[in-house]
């Protein structure tokens, strides 16, 4: 007897029917081989800076949680970028409902617990965030791959509030001093490509910088944070 296979397409696969983007030619995440990056040559130096005391709003998108930099000056040069300076706009986390299986790149098929996105935007060419987004050298995003291991400090202070933004939708403002660039590994080598948007629209406007170093947070983060937040339902 014939059985009625019902094949339900959800999520990527689907993308592409109302993002064109998503058919596109440089489409994130992407598996690094490791054998088949080219040394960085005689790039310059990827240079930061991130203001720390500032109020910060942790939201919850439905995916994860995002921390909004609220337009609080900083900047993001060198490396691939060019002679453009880049600015903070927002940073979020991704996360696997199974330990293990939470980062968006992977890197020799090996998948992480999750992954780190800080997104920045070239304000040396475009005016808002929203237009850099939609041009090829519009965005940058610093991607951190997260391992289990011993507890984060800095990343604690957004753990933290997470019991507040169960819900998608919820936001809780903070301003307890932050600084972004203690969320980076210690040794800043990192793989970069020309990519996209890993979630839809998927716009091809992202130059990927993926440090090569994990980044260690302890079992309990990521337990509080799969728990809070899979898809923005509160489980
Ligand atoms: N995971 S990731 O690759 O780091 C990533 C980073 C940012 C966004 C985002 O801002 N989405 C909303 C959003 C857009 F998708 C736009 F195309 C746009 F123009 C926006 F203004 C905007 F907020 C999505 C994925
Ligand atoms: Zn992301």
């Amino acid at each position: 007897y014939l059985v009625p296979v019902v094949i339900l397409i959800v999520g990527p696969a689907t993308w592409v029917e109302k993002f064109p983007e998503a058919r596109g030619t440089r489409q994130s995440p992407v598996d690094i081989v490791t054998s088949r990056a080219s040394s960085g040559g005689s790039a310059p130096p990827l240079v930061w800076r991130y203001s720390v005391n500032h109020p910060r709003s942790v939201v919850n998108p439905g995916y994860c949680w995002r921390v909004d930099e609220n337009g609080y000056d900083s900047e993001l040069r060198g490396g691939p970028l060019g002679s453009d300076v880049y600015k903070l706009q927002q940073w979020h986390c991704h996360w696997g409902s199974v330990n293990g299986e939470g980062s968006e790149h992977t890197v020799d098929g090996r998948a992480f617990s999750g992954e780190l996105h800080l997104v920045h935007w070239n304000t040396s060419k475009y005016n808002s965030f929203t237009e850099a987004a939609g041009q090829p050298d519009g965005l940058a995003v610093l991607g951190v791959l997260l391992m289990v291991g011993s507890k984060h400090d800095e990343l604690d202070k957004v753990v933290r509030l997470l019991p507040y933004i169960q819900h998608k939708g919820d936001k809780v403002t903070f301003s307890e001093p932050l600084n972004p660039a203690n969320l980076l590994p210690k040794r800043i080598a990192y793989w970069t490509y020309p990519g996209s948007l890993t979630t839809p629209p998927c716009t091809e406007s992202v130059t990927w910088i993926l440090f090569k170093e994990p980044v260690q947070v302890s079992a309990e983060q990521v337990r509080l944070n799969l728990c809070y937040y899979v898809n923005g339902k509160n489980v």
